[in-house]
């Protein structure tokens, strides 16, 4: 049985779960909520999500939401012993790190510097830039020596970042001060199942979106 997955292909979040489900080839029945026209607010939404956020997804009458939850949730319950996300906690510790890095700090500064600018017409900080470049910085790091974000193979971590870093990219936020981060990211896309279809297509829609938003003078 398919699992139902609440979504808008714009958003990063959202994006991470398509990934996810393409990786471990989890069949999922979309159904699109249009954010801006508050479908998100229905009650029959809140009695699935009452925090009324997407993703969110039902898996045989369980509700569900929070990306990164959901793409462990996948995982352990239908990757079977996928390297997706390994057993070895050290493998896992690290996996976990860069998730919570991404959730925690990576994709809230680019929020922050960001969405000011196309949802409010806000004018750029510098400061609040400073900090999206910092966490760019703290990525190029941690993927000093690695192939993938947490070691040689692709798991949760990378199908997460990606979702974050091709958002950032997408709003025309150069990456190539980072040589690490654009080297891993051209190999995600490479490498990633079903890449196209799962973020790529997302990302045109951001892409479009930020384009209508984006005041002229920025462009
Ligand atoms: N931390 C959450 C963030 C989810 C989130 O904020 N989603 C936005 C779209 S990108 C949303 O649903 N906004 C509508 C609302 O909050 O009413 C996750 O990773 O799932």
């Amino acid at each position: 049985m398919a699992i139902d997955l609440y979504y808008t292909p714009g958003s990063a979040p959202c994006r991470v779960v398509l990934l996810v489900a393409a990786a471990l080839n989890v069949q999922l029945n979309p159904h699109l909520v249009n954010l801006r026209a508050g479908e998100q607010l229905q009650p029959d939404f809140l009695k699935l999500n009452p925090q009324h956020t997407v993703p969110t997804i039902v898996d045989d009458g369980f509700s569900l939401w929070e990306s990164r939850a959901i793409s462990r949730y996948l995982v352990n319950k239908y990757g079977g012993d996928s390297p997706l996300y390994p057993t070895d906690p050290k493998a896992r510790a690290l996996v976990d790190q860069r998730l919570d890095f991404d959730i925690g700090t990576l994709y809230p500064r680019f929020a922050q510097y960001f969405y000011p600018q196309i949802f409010a017409g806000a004018s750029a900080d510098k400061a609040l830039h400073g900090k999206l470049q910092q966490g760019l910085k703290f990525l190029n790091t941690f993927l000093e020596g690695y192939k993938y974000a947490a070691g040689n193979e692709m798991t949760l971590a990378d199908l997460s970042l990606v979702a974050t870093v091709s958002t950032i990219d997408a709003a025309g936020i150069s990456l190539q001060e980072y040589p690490n981060v654009v080297r891993w990211f051209e190999l995600v896309k490479k490498t990633a199942p079903n890449y196209e279809e799962a973020n790529g297509k997302g990302i045109q829609e951001f892409k479009a979106l930020v384009k209508n938003l984006m005041p002229k003078s920025e462009l």
